[in-house]
């Protein structure tokens, strides 16, 4: 059984969690740079990685991350479960601003962000049926029950390219496929972390009804901030607590997600291309080494 490591990638206005013996440490990663270097430390004897979405000083806007450094930055940080703390918008009268959203399901309509770490000379296919690991999003629902933050389990994030917000036409849109929130960065995140077998959840932490609500007029930055810094305290609570009760053993995933690449690479061995079969040792060394 492996040893559990949590990761903790920190949206907008979580920039840093209190942990014990922490450093900051840059970790390289051949897919490009990370947004900031990691924040190795320690919560309760449980190892636990932190890495601002943003960076620290958010100088990376949604579509300057890169996503596929910070997984696979992640993955080399030795993490085995990821949980993303994001800021989102509302599309539901009764997700009001301070609730937490433990979303269970994607749509992805971002286009300017590379969206695999696989591709020409190491094609692969992983499920993303189930996005996020249940057994996980179980642990940060107690975590949010033991300390009284207002959670609400399941939902549909709607994952746009920004950095502008919706127009009130898109809102509306988005509303009538039954999107739950709103936000810029959980994909192509939520993808890659399935494709390193990281189990993942995400605690979408409302700060506004985007444009749609009648009463609440258009979403404006300055509003969120204030949101934001609320739920940004709740969230260091909710993410200590969840550390202090984890297994020091990794949980196996329910939905697949430890051996989410056993079939899923379809390029034959003598028709991979090298230079990339190389850059994947930490995402699929697992399954490469065994073919290899
Ligand atoms: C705070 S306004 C919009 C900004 O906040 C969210 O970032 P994150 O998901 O990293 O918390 C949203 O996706 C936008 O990037
Ligand atoms: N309304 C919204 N749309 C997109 N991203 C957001 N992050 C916070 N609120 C948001």
């Amino acid at each position: 059984m492996a040893k559990a490591v949590l990761g903790i990638i920190g949206g907008s206005g979580v920039y840093d969690i209190e942990m014990d013996d922490a450093r900051w440490e840059a970790v390289d990663s051949p897919w490009g740079t990370p947004s900031d270097e990691l924040r190795i430390g320690e919560i309760g004897g449980l190892p636990v990685v932190f890495l601002p979405r943003h960076g620290r000083g958010h100088a990376l806007s949604p579509s300057d991350i890169d996503y596929r450094a910070n997984i696979d930055a992640m993955k080399r940080a030795g993490v085995t479960d990821l949980v993303s703390v994001s800021a989102c918008g509302s599309f539901r009268e009764e997700l009001a601003p301070g609730t937490f959203v433990l979303v269970d399901q994607f749509i992805d309509r971002t286009f300017a962000r590379p969206k695999s770490f696989f591709g020409k000379g190491c094609v692969a296919h992983v499920s993303m049926a189930y996005p996020v690991s249940p057994g996980l999003v179980d642990r940060v629902a107690a975590a949010a029950e033991a300390e009284q933050i207002p959670a609400h389990r399941g939902g549909t994030y709607l994952a746009m390219e920004g950095p502008q917000f919706s127009t009130l036409a898109e809102s509306h849109l988005y509303r009538s496929w039954n999107c739950d929130v709103i936000g810029m960065t959980n994909m192509p995140e939520a993808k890659l972390a399935r494709e390193a077998e990281l189990c993942y959840a995400t605690v979408a932490m409302v700060t506004d009804y985007d444009s749609w609500h009648p009463h609440h007029g258009e979403v404006d930055i300055t509003s969120i901030i204030a949101v934001m810094k609320r739920n940004a305290e709740n969230a260091r609570r909710l993410v200590s607590r969840l550390a202090r009760d984890m297994p020091h053993e990794h949980e196996p995933c329910p939905a697949g997600t430890d051996t989410a690449l056993d079939y899923a690479i379809l390029t034959a061995p003598d028709a991979r291309d090298p230079a990339l079969v190389a850059k994947l040792d930490a995402v699929a060394g697992r399954v490469l080494d065994r073919e290899g």
